[in-house]
């Protein structure tokens, strides 16, 4: 089955929220946790252990894993597994991009089976060109899995470089175009990242046939009754997630922000259809 297929059976069955797992300081300190190993592991793994039966998909941010060293970072494979555990799918949220020989390095960590990170997706960089992704491309279509291109990112930092004039349109544009193109070939399996905090998606995302994870809700700004008019046509392909919005007022509050973006999510015009 494809990352594709898989992600439309799991969000018919569970609604489309994807809930971030972003075990920073703060995030530990709302939960009463210590900013160590351990505070890490039981907020990451909590937050599967109450919404993992009920959430689509979730989003770990590799960075707070990775500051705690190697350590961190197998947490980080427990908190993938309990994912897969639950029945959710897993987005790792690494943003890997670098020459096709390095590109074919991170692609062995996360992609293919038997990968020590095995994630269902994985979010990727195209800043060194979009051809350079191929080989992660190429190993998550052969393992059934997804990547999330980097297009129109949710900081407004971003504009300056992905927002500048190619003299054929904007770069996030040519990233749409050559992800577009690429996807006829990858089974759908190639996303893209355009966040929710813009007042239009500042790229045509009209034809591309991906999902399209969208970041920004909540802690910065973005709202869920704003994506109509961020995405319009592209509504249907959205995968809104959300981290702070949800993990960052503690433990005992997990459950109810969840159901209650998940409640305005279905009242989107295209709840309950497959894409
Ligand atoms: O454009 C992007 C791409 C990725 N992110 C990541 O998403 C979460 C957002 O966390 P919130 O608490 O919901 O703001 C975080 O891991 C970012 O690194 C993004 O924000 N924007």
């Amino acid at each position: 089955m494809t990352y594709a297929d898989r992600l439309a059976q799991v969000t018919a069955q569970r609604g489309r929220l994807c809930v971030g797992i972003d075990p920073m300081p703060s995030v530990l300190d709302a939960w009463g946790l210590a900013h160590d190993l351990s505070g890490l592991e039981r907020c990451a793994r909590g937050i599967v252990e109450v919404l993992g039966p009920t959430i689509a998909v979730f989003k770990p941010q590799s960075a707070f894993f990775e500051a705690y060293g190697s350590r961190g970072v197998a947490v980080l494979e427990r908190v993938l597994a309990d994912i897969r555990d639950a029945g959710a799918l897993s987005i790792l949220d690494v943003k890997r991009g670098d020459i096709g020989s390095s590109m074919a390095g991170y692609a062995a960590a996360y992609l293919g089976d038997g990968a020590p990170l095995w994630a269902d997706a994985i979010t990727i960089s195209p800043y060194l060109g979009v051809g350079a992704l191929r080989p992660a491309i190429d190993a998550a279509v052969a393992g059934g899995q997804g990547v999330y291109v980097l297009a129109r990112t949710s900081n407004p930092d971003g504009a300056t470089i992905q927002l500048a004039d190619t003299g054929a349109g904007t770069v996030a544009q040519h990233i749409v175009n050559e992800t577009r193109e690429m996807n006829a070939s990858a089974e759908g399996c190639i996303g893209l990242v355009v966040g929710a905090t813009h007042r239009e998606a500042g790229c045509d995302l009209g034809g591309f046939n991906g999902s399209i994870l969208v970041p920004g809700i909540g802690a910065q700004g973005g709202t869920i009754s704003g994506l109509a008019d961020v995405f319009g046509s592209a509504l249907p392909r959205v995968l809104p997630t959300a981290s702070r919005d949800i993990i960052g007022s503690g433990h005992e509050n997990l459950g109810e922000r969840a159901r209650s973006l998940t409640a305005e999510l279905r009242k989107l015009p295209e709840n309950g259809e497959n894409y």
